[in-house]
């Protein structure tokens, strides 16, 4: 295929966003990681060398601190049956991640000077586990409840999570099953039951497929991979594009668990961070990357040989497509695989001209494409707060944080200023909340993140860099404190939709807020909706009867 034509790709990378970049950090010697590790790579410090992270501004909270707790990679490897390749690795990664159990006195915002309500640490960690206990507790009652939502959705032909079929009929190996089963999955959503027969077919074809946010195309793909090994071949057979760091991780995670009664598959991280020596062949089964390493990987550093590479699949392939330095990098890497090698392409969104090239660019695909009205999900309640200025938005969502209950939420900012603003304000009502954006370093967003998804943090404020992909099974509201834009100022739907879809996942009830301010915002939710053909409501935020009704 023509390298301008990947040029002509339209070009959806947004400010701060998905393709944000993040920093390098001075790595480990070398010979303690000889080869690629199964384990997320352990983070490093970060370096004397390397610059200090931009400042926020003056009125929000200062950045991690320079040794955050570093992410535990779940289930970490001592339980996984996926193998571990490096035990040096494995051991720095358990022996930081010892530290971040113990960590409890990581204060709010990642690391702000507002102190909460106590005043000892130990006061301070009571209240922690009182707290987290109570939340574990909430989100146990809200998962039994949504757990018979599943089954029902399941049997409902116009759920994306309907299948007639079962697991057991999918020719999926018995280890593979015992794993789906173990990760407590009963059945076949929609696309994993359509996907997964054309992915496990011989000989194996290619696949572009569409689906729902938080509807299992990860899983789906991730079976595939491990169908597709032979472990006795000692080098990689799969690689998985990610377009960022955090995901990259979470989608080892799901291979690690998935993977859990196949001990003979190894697998590697090409991440930033993760040292490998020039030269030195990766001898591990499927690996997972960000586009720039993993080229790296197959080309400079000849770690992986791409002639032997079986499945290639790209993990959110629209903005991996759109986004000028994934694309080159993605295209360079297909470009060295064999003809014969499985694409695998994946994403609940796909603008039009970024399908009609992935139809091109891919040989002879099976294509699973929604219509734009099955792009949204009704389990997901769309409304909007009409707001003079962002401090009226902040005292709506203080409205709303002070009528109902929600388990979590991610609420997104176009930029990291306003990000870094509204977390402090926050912190100020007496809120936990974390914030995540794209300069923090590549451990402090993983720890940021590992800690929101055990609960530690209720709120996630964040920008578009973790609009994708990110699976968090308790948040149960997605607030836009600014609609999202492209370059141009445009509606930018299919990130709206990949926001709103942080809730709402495998059939769970979730809430998207948009806060609306001005003529341009009206215009942008118009937009939207124009876009999905979907009303979407408004909510009086002064109104507590009507915000109590919206959590019923
Ligand atoms: N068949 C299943 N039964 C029960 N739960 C499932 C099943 N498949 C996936 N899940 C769970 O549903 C959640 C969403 O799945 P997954 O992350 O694979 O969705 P996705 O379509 O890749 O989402 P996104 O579009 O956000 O990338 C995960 O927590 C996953 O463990």
């Amino acid at each position: 295929m023509a390298e301008d034509s990947w040029a002509q790709a339209v070009d959806l990378q947004e400010s701060g966003g998905i393709s944000a970049s993040v920093k390098s950090l001075s790595l480990r010697p070398a010979k303690e990681i000889p080869r690629a590790s199964s384990s997320p790579p352990p983070p490093p410090p970060p370096s004397s060398s390397s610059p200090p992270p931009p400042q926020p501004p003056s009125s929000s909270p200062p950045p991690p601190s320079s040794s955050p707790p570093p992410p535990q990679p779940s289930p970490s490897s001592s339980t996984s049956s996926v193998k571990s390749a490096s035990t040096a690795a494995t051991a720095a990664a358990v022996s930081v991640s010892t530290t971040a159990g113990t960590e409890s006195a990581v204060p709010d915002v990642n690391g702000s000077e507002v102190k909460p309500q106590s005043t000892t640490e130990d006061d301070e960690d009571k209240a922690d586990s009182a707290e987290v206990s109570l939340l574990n507790k909430m989100i146990r009652t809200n998962l039994l409840v949504t757990e018979q939502d599943v089954e029902v959705k399941q049997r409902d032909p116009n759920s994306p999570l309907y299948s007639v079929k079962s697991f057991q009929e999918l020719y999926l190996k018995s280890n593979l099953l015992q794993g789906v089963h173990k990760m407590g999955f009963n059945r076949p959503s929609r696309i994993q039951e359509s996907a997964l027969p054309m992915m496990l077919a011989d000989p194996p074809q290619n696949l572009i497929a569409q689906s729902q946010s938080g509807t299992g195309k990860t899983a789906a793909f991730v079976l595939a991979m491990l169908s597709r090994i032979n472990p006795d071949l000692n080098y990689p057979q799969c690689l998985c594009v990610s377009p960022t760091y955090e995901l990259a991780l979470q989608t080892g995670s799901v291979i690690t668990q998935m993977g859990q009664f196949c001990p003979e598959i190894r697998l590697a991280y090409a991440v930033r961070g993760n040292r490998v020596e020039r030269g030195v062949r990766c001898e591990d089964h499927i690996v997972i990357g960000t586009p720039g390493t993993l080229l790296d990987w197959c080309s400079k550093l000849r770690v992986v040989d791409p002639r032997r590479v079986r499945v290639f699949v790209l993990d959110e392939a629209d903005v991996m497509i759109a986004t000028q330095g994934h694309k080159e990098q993605s295209i360079r890497i297909q470009r060295m695989l064999p003809p014969d090698c499985q694409m695998l392409l994946f994403s609940a969104t796909f603008e039009d001209s970024v399908w009609a090239f992935a139809t091109k660019v891919v040989p002879e695909p099976n294509v699973i494409r929604l219509r734009r009205d099955e792009e949204t999900l009704d389990n997901i309640r769309q409304l909007y707060i009409a707001c003079d200025a962002q401090e009226d938005k902040f005292h709506a969502i203080s409205n709303i944080y002070g009528a109902i209950t929600i388990a979590q939420a991610m609420i997104f900012c176009h930029t990291r200023r306003t990000a870094g603003w509204l977390a402090a304000r926050l912190t100020q009502e007496g809120h936990r909340v974390a914030m995540l954006s794209g300069e923090l370093a590549v451990e402090q967003r993983a720890a940021i993140l590992q800690r929101f998804k055990e609960g530690k943090e209720k709120v996630l404020i964040t920008t578009n860099v973790c609009a994708r992909g990110i699976d968090v099974a308790q948040v149960t509201a997605v607030i836009n404190f600014d609609l999202p834009v492209d370059r141009e100022g445009r509606a930018d739907c299919e990130t709206y939709l990949h926001r709103i879809g942080r809730t709402g996942r495998f059939g769970k009830r979730g809430l998207a807020i948009n806060m609306v301010d001005g003529d341009h915002s009206r215009r942008i939710l118009r937009d939207i909706e124009t876009h999905f053909n979907q009303k979407i409501h408004k909510l009086d935020a002064h109104d507590i009867d009507e915000i109590e009704r919206i959590s019923r």
